[in-house]
């Protein structure tokens, strides 16, 4: 054929440029669409050669070749697939690419944020010229008789056609590297774009570049494969043993059978552990996962790994890839993904996804969100399963796992309905029991939320259980010791989402409050003080709270005598549940500097030798000096000191030691 110039069919002058600009937020999704392509030109020769219609040979295995020239600041995508003909480039590339490229136009024309513009609207082919100033095509086509076709575009909406030289059935596409995308003519660069998208690709994929040395790697006869070329055989007279030396076998940069396509009896606890460091470059090994394998109602396959949480950062941040066909999507779509879920470390394969719409689109969509649904389910069944059957193994999980669990209760009322049984509250002693197990250790009932009529509320508050918790076990460790002095039992909740999760929890269970064990002190801690006893209790409580104010320095200081039986303890720092939670609130919108002070309150053990000290020794030199110790000495085991708490503590219990020396 002659050489065939046309111009392309579209209306807009300018498309180029705004598909430069604006298409894909990431321009180096162009190896994406280029390779995609290919496979799928490789799928659809396989499919021809099923069918009858063509016959591969034997030996015919689909690559994809990448070649770098970073000299000429050339790329080129080679794929041994079935080819177009003259009129199906004319067709397929010419008018209907760009007639998508169009109707996208079109579409978008008046939007012009970043936002909108990110996603994936399926121009394929014509994202090259998004880093291309000029693309060619070279392809020959399976069909008999085909001629070479050999097609030129510099982006405009000219090109110009005539028939080409390829030799091998294929296709390669050639990219000409613009100046402002030259990063992409480098090696390098370039395994990093592959691997990112099409590391699990069906195809192999070769990378090299371009006219390349060839290297050599010597191997022992018996290795020999079908594919190697060999380029000499060697005796090694030594060992008495045959060599040949060996062009060096290319690697593939995509692993075309990825676990999650295997099934699950097929994958041992070696090859998801492998997968995951792999893949997410984590070499703390992961707790366990969920393999995904489905495909009615819709196609679905992935591996959800529950990462061991690290406790120095407290970072929750997981990434769930997804996948289209073995092709890399994007890292954590939370239109596909439930939110909570994000925390995880996994990948999704969902061919039926349709991923060439906008974000905004996918979030409306019934199907999506069926998805989603479906993942959070299999990932409760799961965790509610190993709950029942594998308790031991699911309690020595649990703290790892329990801030996710707690996070996706909060955030999902179905995730929360499956997982209600399988909540555990670890006590003082290190035991797991569920919600149901403490309350009725403390002798009390579960009454749900949803069973609740006005009658019920009232005598739920009559029949309300206190479960008593603890934040931190070395700080409030005074605390404990007093429960435990007195056989009373707490739970251990350590994490910053446990204030929110416990608030849900109450609500959902009108018969259950949680109360930190420092809230107050018990009445079975306390002694009861006898009316003969009241009056001078009395007078003794005025005295002590007037001699602490004042030493203090804070005259609204709210402070409580009390005749602890525990006679180690001299004072105490209790906070009530509410104002915690209210300062927990404050802290979590970011309002904690908020001056929330003064809302503790200093009690004070009357039977302790200090303070019948303070109380008959008024005028004593060393009262205030004690009293401050006494109220930092209380503090310290309720909240951190500030720093010039801490500088004045340190001081006086210095002090308090020079007199030791005297
Ligand atoms: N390497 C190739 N070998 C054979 N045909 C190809 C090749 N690349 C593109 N084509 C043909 O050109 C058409 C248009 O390609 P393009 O990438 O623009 O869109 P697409 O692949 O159909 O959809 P998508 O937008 O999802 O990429 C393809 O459908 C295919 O028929």
């Amino acid at each position: 054929m002659g050489t065939k110039k046309g111009s392309l069919k579209i209306n807009s002058e300018n498309i180029f440029p705004i598909i430069k600009k604006w298409v894909y937020s990431d321009h180096d999704i162009f190896a994406r669409e280029l390779i995609s392509n290919g496979t799928d030109a490789i799928t659809k020769l396989k499919k021809l050669d099923m069918m009858g219609e063509y016959s591969l040979p034997d030996d015919y295995k689909g690559k994809i070749k990448v070649e770098v020239n970073t000299e000429e600041k050339k790329l080129t995508f080679t794929d041994n697939g079935l080819g177009m003909t003259a009129e199906e480039v004319e067709e397929y590339i010419t008018q209907i690419a760009f007639s998508g490229a169009t109707q996208f136009l079109e579409k978008y024309k008046d939007k012009t944020t970043e936002d909108d513009m990110i996603g994936h609207f399926g121009l394929g082919f014509y994202s090259a010229f998004m880093v291309a100033d000029e693309v060619h095509i070279d392809s020959l086509s399976y069909k008999e008789g085909a001629k070479p076709v050999h097609w030129v575009s510099d982006g405009g909406t000219e090109y110009e056609m005539e028939e080409g030289t390829k030799a091998e059935i294929g296709t390669t596409i050639t990219l000409y590297i613009s100046d402002a995308s030259i990063e992409f003519a480098n090696e390098f660069r370039m395994r990093e774009v592959i691997e990112k998208y099409c590391s699990f690709m069906p195809v192999e994929i070769f990378l090299n570049k371009e006219n390349a040395e060839v290297e050599y790697e010597t191997i022992d006869e018996a290795d020999l494969k079908d594919e190697d070329v060999v380029v000499e055989r060697i005796h090694d007279e030594e060992k008495d043993e045959d060599q040949v030396k060996i062009e060096k076998r290319p690697v593939s940069i995509s692993d075309t059978t990825p676990l999650w396509t295997k099934h699950p009896n097929e994958c041992s606890d070696d090859d998801y552990k492998d997968f995951y460091r792999k893949v997410f470059m984590d070499y703390k090994e992961p707790l366990f996962w969920i393999h995904l394998n489905m495909d009615y109602p819709f196609n679905l396959k992935g591996i959800l790994y529950f990462p061991r949480i690290n406790t120095e950062y407290e970072s929750l941040d997981g990434t769930i890839k997804l996948y289209n066909n073995q092709v890399f999507i994007a890292d954590n779509i939370k239109e596909v993904i439930p939110e909570y879920l994000m925390v995880l470390k996994g990948v999704i394969d969902c061919p039926d996804l349709p991923l060439n719409v906008s974000r905004s689109a996918l979030q409306n969509d019934g199907f999506v969100q069926k998805i989603a649904d479906y993942i959070s389910k299999k990932v409760a069944d799961k965790l509610a399963g190993m709950c029942k059957t594998k308790k031991a193994e699911y309690e020595g999980y649990w703290d790892n796992i329990s801030p996710f669990i707690k996070f996706g209760s909060l955030k999902d009322e179905k995730f929360a309905d499956k997982m209600k049984d399988a909540i555990l509250y670890k006590n003082l002693e290190g035991k797991y029991q569920t919600l149901t197990e403490v309350v009725e250790a403390n002798g009390g009932v579960i009454v749900e939320e949803k069973k609740e009529t006005e009658e019920t509320e009232d005598s739920a508050e009559d029949i309300k259980t206190t479960v008593y918790y603890v934040t931190d076990e070395q700080q409030q460790a005074q605390y404990i010791n007093l429960f435990k002095s007195q056989e009373k039992d707490a739970v251990v909740l350590t994490h910053p989402i446990d204030a929110s999760f416990i608030t849900m929890v109450e609500q959902k269970n009108k018969t259950v409050r949680f109360q930190r064990i420092d809230a107050s002190i018990t009445e079975d801690a306390k002694e009861e003080i006898k009316e003969d006893e009241k009056e001078e209790f009395k007078k003794v409580s005025d005295s002590l709270i007037e001699i602490f104010r004042k030493a203090i320095g804070n005259e609204k200081l709210d402070i409580r005598i009390e005749k602890i039986k525990d006679e180690n303890i001299a004072s105490m720092v209790t906070l009530s549940e509410e104002n915690r939670r209210m300062q927990e609130m404050m802290k979590s919108y970011g309002m904690d500097q908020m001056d929330m002070s003064g809302q503790e309150t200093l009690v004070l053990n009357a039977n302790h030798p200090l303070v019948k000290f303070v109380v008959e020794h008024k005028r004593s030199k060393s009262v205030p000096v004690i009293c401050k110790q006494l109220y930092d000495l209380a503090m310290l085991s309720h909240k951190p000191l500030s720093a010039s708490e801490m500088t004045e503590f340190v001081n006086r219990s210095n002090e308090i030691m020079m007199l030791l020396t005297k």
